[in-house]
């Protein structure tokens, strides 16, 4: 086989580092909230290709190219880097990139008038400093992958870190009067620098790519999960997270129950002071309900005006008592709303959810009750009776008079 050339080395990282930067571009498609992370890497990769295609088809004997190619691949490394760790981290870096151009600068600028030896210390150590730096900010890929690829990703870019401290060492060792023979590395070293620079930029553009994917399931879960309104469970996310919450509390031997809360009257509300002043209810008792329920309940935005609770009681009078405090909750004190103190009351369905398969039965037990609630005169908790639940309801806990 024959053996690779310094010339070939840089064309391959610098065709590598392009494709990184057609990466971004579909990754940025893929997930446009994360644009300013992502434009960071882009621009980081398309000003490492230019200084590797630079530095492939330049004169390496004299220092002002040497010095172009360099800068701008540290240049493009550090925004790699800096790009790659606000989206692991999910935040901005602390500093911007351009402190870490104007420090490069008068690093560059230092190193101008030393002899070789002097000039190749400095600047690998620049490049070992960003290689690293890259390294650290792929670590969990290196030291957590979550997968095989993810791990690769890691050891290619712990690799890319390697090669660097490789080329200081040739530095520090070098005694020549030659820049161009800083870079000079016998086989298969040289094979291994190639490769591994033509990897990184398409392992870092793979990961940065799995983030971005990562990062748009988890908001796409998390809109289909919350009600925008609200911030309470979809109807949908409380049927998918049902049956998880109902073995558990039954490990636990505990009684699940399901709590229908619907706000009574509510079209007056819309009528009298307008669908935003609605809106802003919907919104108070949401959290009002939230506040007074332990943190195992789940709770969801069921309907227009209707919530649905999941209560986990030691006890069926347990259930019933925190359906009492909810419904006092909500209609014991107005609602501040703007200017305005709306005064609010619910009904509310209470049915125990014993059998593991009868998520059905409770809720229409539960439907039957509030609607049981409603026809009493409202603000009210009425409980389903287990032994009937279709049809005979309970007596009713705590009424007070209807709301007009
Ligand atoms: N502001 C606002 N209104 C909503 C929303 N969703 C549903 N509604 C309104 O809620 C009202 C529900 O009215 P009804 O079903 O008649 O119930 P109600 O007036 O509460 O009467 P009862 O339930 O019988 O006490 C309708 O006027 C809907 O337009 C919403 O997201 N915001």
């Amino acid at each position: 086989m024959r053996p690779i050339d310094m010339l070939s080395a840089y064309i391959i990282a610098g065709v590598g580092s392009l494709l990184g930067a057609v990466m971004m571009l579909i990754a940025r498609q893929a997930e446009p909230s994360q644009r300013a992370p992502l434009n960071l890497c882009l621009y980081g990769f398309v000003i490492l290709g230019v200084g590797l295609a630079h530095n492939a088809f330049t004169d390496t004997t004299v220092r002002w190219p040497i010095l172009f190619g360099a800068t701008a691949s540290l240049v493009g490394t550090a925004l790699i880097a800096r790009g790659l760790g606000w989206m692991v981290s999910a935040r901005p870096p602390r500093f911007g990139a351009l402190p870490s151009v104007a420090v490069l600068a008068g690093l560059v600028i230092a190193a101008w008038p030393l002899p070789p030896r002097g000039f190749g210390i400095v600047f690998h150590a620049i490049f070992l400093l960003f290689a690293v730096n890259l390294a650290y900010a792929t670590r969990h890929a290196l030291l957590r992958p979550r997968s095989a690829a993810e791990r690769a990703v890691g050891v290619i870019c712990a690799l890319y870190a390697a090669t660097w401290a490789q080329t200081l060492w040739y530095a520090i060792d070098y005694r020549g009067p030659e820049l161009r023979h800083l870079m000079y590395m016998p086989e298969p070293l040289l094979t291994v620098f190639a490769v591994t620079h033509a990897l990184m930029p398409l392992a870092v553009g793979a990961l940065v790519l799995n983030l971005a994917n990562a990062q748009l399931g988890a908001r796409l879960s998390r809109l289909a999960s919350t009600d925008e309104l609200t911030g309470l469970l979809t109807r949908r996310a409380l049927h998918e997270r049902a049956p998880q919450w109902h073995a558990q509390v039954r490990a636990r031997g505990h009684t699940p129950a399901l709590l229908l809360v619907d706000v009574d009257h509510f079209k007056n509300i819309n009528d009298s002071h307008g669908h935003d002043c609605g809106d802003a209810v919907l919104r108070a008792v949401s959290g009002r309900m939230r506040g007074h329920l332990r943190s195992d309940a789940l709770i969801a935005r069921w309907g227009g005006e209707e919530f649905l609770v999941l209560l986990d009681a030691t006890h069926c009078s347990d259930a019933a008592a925190a359906a009492e405090r909810l419904r006092a909750a909500v209609g014991d004190a107005p609602f501040a709303i703007d200017a305005l103190r709306v005064p609010v009351t619910a009904s509310l369905g209470l049915a125990a959810w014993t059998d593991d398969a009868q998520f059905a039965r409770a809720l229409a037990a539960a439907d039957a009750a509030l609607y049981a609630a409603k026809r009493g005169g409202r603000n009210r908790v009425v409980i389903a009776d287990a032994s009937a639940p279709d049809e005979a309801l309970s007596a009713t806990a705590a009424a007070s008079p209807e709301t007009p």
